[in-house]
């Protein structure tokens, strides 16, 4: 350790230490670097003493981050190209993180690329807070606010030779999905000499999100609205996507700065902005707001037809699902699109129609697959204990809190996916609390003051139709849009054209089934969907005594509905008066000849209603 090393963890413990006194006083008083010291050493509990090396991640690892963020990058990549052009020869290198702070793409010197990676300018290298202390990418992730970390700033001596400009990406749902990050190994002292470098990533971050939000809206139509004529065509200050309906659908940072009245934008119709039908606003080149205040030169993005569905190679643990139903394959390809985005998912499908199994599959086949899958229905917990389980709370923190604290099912799929199954069912009032986690990212536990972060994927189900819920009051009209940043609809069983597949993977080899039983299950209308076939098939192999399933096997649901009253009954009925008249009505000695038991036997009887001669 170097004087200057020693110097600054002086320096952080004694700032450390007056500011923890002075955040008594004045909790607002410490600026953004004094702010994350204290929250490295009060929260993520690090040691200003405590060196830490770089870390990069192994290439496995940082190969399924990057992946996460494709869609980004792969938008990101000419912007990047561009400002890298631009800070090179100044000795400045780029990076762009991902939400958990890992390096998913770099542009640097190769010649400088010892000293980068050492000093953790590189791809891989995990800059959160938590792990690395005070530093531009983690820093900026934790305040959601562009930040120049110099030199001194930051937390760890290790760092203090480097200077970071890092600027927070958001998507257009509002949601932090990644930082742009310009830094250098040596940086003259005033931290002034940094002023140009945070411009350039100001503006670049902004021109990415722009790019990303036409990119992934351009099923969408997109408003581009200016207050500056000259520059309309050059740099639209606000963009608004909206669906056919003329409902907001995304909108970049500014626009969201804008509307920032409305807590939760996502869903308001076109109207709610700006007067007259959306039809003609899409073609009016000059906009007044909805306050007539705000005047805006106005274009429209006409959106992108979509490239047909065939076209989408369905994911492996989704194609799983299906036998080749045309409906199901539909739903799957659209399903394996989402699984890179961070969109929600609401499943639709009726009762037993299988929307948990899809969500698990979901789960695993996207990049939360490492995370856990944390199921909850809704309408199975009590609505007193539905807050608790979902939030957690701290002890003693509502009569029944116990005195332990207790971590909620939302913190419990951090990472990974939390499935909500009759969210129709939440009360109205965990509904907005709900909208708050899913809006800021943030659970606060009951009874907590200081909210949590979380990352967590919401997959959600209901059997009562939402929008219906809606419009009677019970369900909140910004939470649905939330949840439904997607839908997969999953269809009945009775319209599925795969049942005979669906049969096979049930029955797993266990048992064959008859001609007839397979007619039987092929003309239900399984209201119970694929959770009665399931039954009916575990049922039929409890009966079954021969490795053959027949007809008789089958619950009685199945064999006296109006479909299936075959008309061969007669012809059965009679080859088996037959059958047994030629064996004297030994029920064994028919059986046998059958292959089947004497019980399976005695059921086909009574169906068929044969009544044995009275014993003599
Ligand atoms: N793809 C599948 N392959 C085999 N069995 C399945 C499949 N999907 C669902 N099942 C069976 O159907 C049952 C019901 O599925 P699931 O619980 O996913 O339905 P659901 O739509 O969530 O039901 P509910 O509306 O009642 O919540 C499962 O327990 C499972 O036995």
């Amino acid at each position: 350790m170097n004087l200057s090393q020693r110097e600054h963890i002086a320096n952080v413990v004694a700032s450390v230490e007056q500011a923890t006194t002075a955040q008594v006083l004045n909790p607002q008083g410490s600026d953004a670097v004094q702010a994350s010291w204290l929250r490295c050493v009060n929260h993520h509990g690090l040691d200003p003493s405590r060196l830490q090396e770089a870390r990069i991640l192994p290439a496995g690892q940082l190969r399924e981050h990057r992946q996460q963020l494709e869609e980004l990058r792969f938008v990101a990549q000419p912007g990047l190209d561009k400002l890298y052009q631009q800070i090179a020869p100044a000795g400045y290198i780029l990076l762009l993180a991902d939400a958990q702070g890992v390096a998913v793409d770099y542009l640097g010197d190769v010649n400088a690329e010892i000293s980068l990676r050492r000093a953790g300018l590189f791809l891989g290298a995990q800059w959160s807070e938590a792990l690395s202390g005070t530093c531009a990418v983690g820093t900026a992730l934790a305040t959601r606010q562009a930040i120049t970390i110099h030199q001194t700033d930051h937390f760890d001596a290790t760092h203090i030779p480097l200077t970071c400009s890092a600027v927070p990406l958001f998507d257009s749902q509002g949601d932090l999905q990644a930082v742009l990050d310009i830094s250098a190994l040596t940086s003259p002292q005033p931290r002034t000499s940094q002023h140009l470098v945070m411009q350039l990533a100001q503006q670049q971050a902004q021109k990415i999100e722009n790019a990303w939000l036409l990119h992934r809206h351009r099923h969408d139509w997109v408003l581009k609205l200016s207050r500056n004529p000259a520059w309309h065509d050059i740099e639209p200050e606000f963009l608004l996507a909206f669906d056919a309906h003329g409902r907001l659908t995304g909108l970049n940072p500014a626009a969201r700065h804008w509307l920032k009245a409305h807590p939760q934008p996502l869903g308001l119709p076109l109207s709610a902005l700006f007067p007259g039908p959306m039809e003609q606003l899409l073609y009016t080149p000059q906009l007044e707001d909805i306050s007539g205040q705000q005047r805006f030169y106005a274009q429209t993005i006409h959106p992108v037809r979509p490239t047909p569905a065939t076209g989408v190679t369905l994911s492996p643990k989704l194609a799983a699902l299906s036998g080749g139903d045309p409906q199901l394959d539909q739903q799957l390809r659209r399903a394996t699109r989402l699984l890179d985005s961070s969109l929600h998912v609401l499943v639709q499908g009726e009762t037993g129609s299988g929307k948990e199994y899809f969500a698990r599959a979901f789960h695993q086949a996207s990049p939360r697959c490492k995370g856990p899958f944390v199921a909850v229905n809704c309408a199975a917990i009590p609505a007193s204990l539905l807050e608790s389980e979902l939030f957690g709370h701290l002890p003693g923190s509502f009569s029944g809190a116990g005195s332990k604290a207790r971590r909620g099912l939302i913190q419990a799929a951090e990472g990974g996916t939390l499935f909500l199954d009759e969210i129709g069912d939440m009360p109205l009032e965990m509904q907005t609390r709900l909208l708050r986690v899913l809006s800021e990212q943030e659970v606060t536990p009951i009874g907590a003051r200081q909210p949590q972060k979380v990352d967590i994927r919401v997959l959600s189900a209901s059997h009562h139709p939402l929008a219906q819920r809606v419009a009677d009051g019970l369900f909140r009209e910004d939470l649905l849009y939330r949840l439904q940043g997607a839908c997969v609809h999953l269809p009945p069983l009775r319209e599925r054209k795969d049942i005979n597949w669906l049969i096979e993977q049930m029955l797993a080899g266990r048992a064959q089934l008859s001609d007839r039983a397979r007619q039987a299950l092929v003309n239900y209308r399984w209201p119970g969907n694929l959770r009665e076939l399931n039954h009916a098939l575990q049922y039929a192999l409890a009966m079954c005594e021969s490795g053959v399933i027949e007809w008789d096997d089958l619950p009685d649901t199945l064999c006296f509905v109006a479909p299936f009253q075959p008309p061969a009954s007669d012809d059965q009925h009679e080859a088996l008066l037959r059958q047994l008249r030629t064996v004297h009505w030994n029920i064994s000695a028919a059986a046998r000849q059958l292959g089947i038991s004497r019980m399976t036997l005695y059921r086909r009887l009574q169906r068929l209603g044969i009544q044995l001669p009275e014993r003599q």
